[in-house]
């Protein structure tokens, strides 16, 4: 398949799951993101993993996770969430038609994730200071590398796939994390709603397989 016949592919399919998504009810979505959530809490990944990255999800299109977020705190984890930043310096940029990439911020507390307000073209719930991992145009970063990424998506496969909303911030996020620590997150889960899980997804070379997939009560990992 050609570049362009995969891309058209990813738009259809965005378009077959968001129509899906439309006849999920609220306690659908919330009886999923709590099953997702009670997966993820029992990976040893997640018990032993410092430094987490998760997302603050959209209102009704993905696993909610506001309570996850909360545990992680409480159990004293390094919370980090996204911020899309528009590259202004071409430099930075890894690809010709990129645009913005992301910047995860560490949240001091539950509270200031409670407090975020919407930011942006998307109006996402994004922090936009504070402790920054992986912020090129930052000089005397001194982070270290993440324990776990939390990812969110359109489409997930059985075979650990995953395809975002057509960005390809999550992809390009992974490789700036292998130029800068040497390695990918120690971890990578992408988590979605069963409606998300699909037989395949068009892969381009750039798309990174995850090392789990949390679907609704199932979980795809690769020591199945
Ligand atoms: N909750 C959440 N936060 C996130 C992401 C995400 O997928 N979910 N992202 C993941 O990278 C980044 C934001 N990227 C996004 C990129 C595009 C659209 C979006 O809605 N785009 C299209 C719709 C495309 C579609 O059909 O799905 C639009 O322009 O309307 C949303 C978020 C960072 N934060
Ligand atoms: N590393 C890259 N090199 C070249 N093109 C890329 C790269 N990453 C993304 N693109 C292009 O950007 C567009 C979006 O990529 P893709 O479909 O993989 O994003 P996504 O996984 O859906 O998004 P996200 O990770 O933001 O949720 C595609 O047209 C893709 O060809």
């Amino acid at each position: 398949m050609s570049t362009q016949t995969i891309k058209q592919a990813k738009t259809q399919l965005r378009r077959k799951i968001a129509s899906k998504l439309t006849s999920l009810t609220q306690k659908e979505l919330e009886r999923q993101s709590n099953n997702v959530y009670v997966k993820l809490i029992q990976t040893p990944n997640f018990q032993t993993a410092k430094k987490v990255a998760l997302y603050m999800s959209m209102p009704t299109s993905e696993v909610q996770t506001l309570q996850f977020i909360k545990v992680c705190f409480e159990m004293g984890k390094q919370v980090y969430l996204p911020h899309c930043h528009r590259i202004k310096d071409a430099s930075l940029k890894r690809y010709d038609a990129q645009r913005a990439m992301l910047i995860f911020y560490e949240m001091p507390d539950f509270q200031s994730v409670l407090d975020l307000k919407p930011q942006g073209q998307y109006q996402l719930l994004e922090p936009t200071s504070g402790n920054s991992l992986l912020e090129p145009e930052k000089s005397g970063n001194t982070s270290e590398k993440l324990d776990l990424l939390v990812l969110p998506g359109v489409a997930f496969t059985s075979d650990r796939y995953r395809m975002g909303h057509g960005a390809g911030f999550y992809d390009d996020f992974i490789q700036r994390h292998v130029s800068t620590f040497g390695e990918k997150p120690h971890s990578m889960i992408g988590v979605g709603l069963k409606e998300q899980l699909v037989d395949v997804i068009p892969l381009e070379s750039h798309d990174e397989r995850l090392d789990a997939v949390i679907v609704d009560d199932m979980i795809f990992d690769d020591k199945l």
